[in-house]
């Protein structure tokens, strides 16, 4: 397909990834965005992220075929409204944020659901910002789509074509079942997450052993505290009603194994952890995945000078590109020490092999 201009409101993390993945596979394509952080901008046209940018939302998107929403939501329900008197009748507006209905709604009040696609894919990280951007970003993963009955099927086919391009796989849902479904595997569990790094800040010791102690597990199910408040806001803002439904519902769970665990009745608590492992295990970790996809190798070494080199260098002379490298000094629950990540698959098995075949002692 033929791309000649793409425009971007919001230039951080999923805007800048975006625009890179769209510079990878549609080499002539040129990009202008819009960003209140001029710095972001300033980073992403001296890297070619982009060919032009613009200090406010003006005529400079008249001629875009797509413009991407990536903004914070409320923050992109602006600058649709902004973006109507400008743009051509057959260009496609689509968001990139995490709650749909509020958007979809907005977009039907400013008549503007023949040009609007919502969109929200569902790939990220805890991660801010253009610096974080990644072009592989989307790479097997889901992306809904929240299309209107009186979308044309031609803009939908066309969005569908450069989500499958970017490497993602479309998927259509609708606003409202949608909301309920990420308030359920993605807002309530960022509120959990953060509930729990706020708990031990407040219960913590004078001597902070708890912030020393801290281990895996915790560190597991607490990255995603790390995320924006900026963004984690205004997602609990635009849908409060199937957050605190979910909570509502998590709150009974969690009285429930409270009780059994006050009254120690083992057979609850033993079903409690034997039906949530049995479940979770069925989540399979290689798979398309709603977190950013990691190729991840453990690599157990023993601890000498230039082993990390030693290491990059056997796999750079077979042609791997190393993503990210480093030594994990906390062996709990950790086989191995040195710990690599790939840009895709193949180099992950490659390098198993090489590194298998060389005697490592290689963990995925
Ligand atoms: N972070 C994640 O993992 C995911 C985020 N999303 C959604 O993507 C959107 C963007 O999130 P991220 O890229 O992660 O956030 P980010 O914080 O990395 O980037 C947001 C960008 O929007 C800019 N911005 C803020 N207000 C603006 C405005 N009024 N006009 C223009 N630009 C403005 C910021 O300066 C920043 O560069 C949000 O709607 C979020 O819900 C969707 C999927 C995953
Ligand atoms: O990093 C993670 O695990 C995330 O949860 C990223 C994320 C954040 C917001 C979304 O709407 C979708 C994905």
């Amino acid at each position: 397909m033929n791309l000649d201009k793409i425009g971007f409101i919001g230039l951080g993390l999923i805007g800048g990834s975006l625009a890179k993945a769209i510079k990878v596979q549609y080499k002539t394509c040129k990009i202008i965005a819009y960003d209140i952080d001029t710095t972001s901008l300033e980073t992403a046209l001296n890297e070619k992220i982009i060919d032009d940018y613009t200090t406010v939302i003006d005529n400079n998107f008249e001629d875009c075929q797509i413009i991407f929403l990536c903004a914070p939501v409320e923050n992109n329900i602006e600058a649709l409204n902004q973006l109507l008197p400008i743009i051509n009748k057959d260009c496609i507006i689509t968001d990139v944020g995490s709650t749909k209905e509020i958007i979809i709604d907005a977009a039907i009040g400013m008549n503007c659901d023949n040009n609007f696609i919502g969109g929200h894919p569902m790939a990220g990280s805890e991660k801010s910002g253009i610096t974080a951007a990644d072009s592989h970003l989307f790479e097997n993963a889901y992306y809904i789509l929240t299309p209107l009955p009186v979308t044309s099927e031609d803009k939908i086919a066309m969005l569908q074509t450069i989500i499958t391009e970017i490497g993602a796989l479309p998927i259509v849902i609708e606003p409202s079942k949608h909301d309920f479904i990420t308030a359920t595997i993605s807002h309530v569990p960022h509120v959990i997450a953060s509930t729990l790094v706020n708990l031990v800040s407040e219960l913590d010791t004078p001597d902070k052993h708890m912030h020393t102690l801290a281990a895996g597990g915790f560190k597991d199910i607490t990255r995603i505290a790390s995320s924006s408040p900026d963004m984690w806001q205004q997602i609990c803002s635009t849908n409060n009603k199937q957050i605190t439904k979910v909570i509502d519902r998590f709150q009974q769970e969690l009285s429930l194994i409270k009780e059994s665990i006050a009254k120690c009745n083992n057979e609850n608590i033993y079903s409690f952890f034997s039906s949530s492992r049995d479940y979770r295990n069925t989540f399979s970790d290689k798979n398309t995945g709603f977190i950013m996809k990691s190729y991840k190798i453990t690599v157990d070494v023993i601890d000498k000078p230039g082993i990390i080199a030693e290491i990059a260098t056997l796999l750079s002379n077979n042609e791997i590109n190393i993503k990210n490298i480093g030594i994990n000094n906390n062996r709990e629950h950790q086989e191995g020490v040195l710990e690599i990540v790939f840009y895709d698959l193949d180099s992950q098995n490659k390098s198993i092999e090489i590194l298998v075949g060389m005697n490592y002692r290689v963990y995925v």
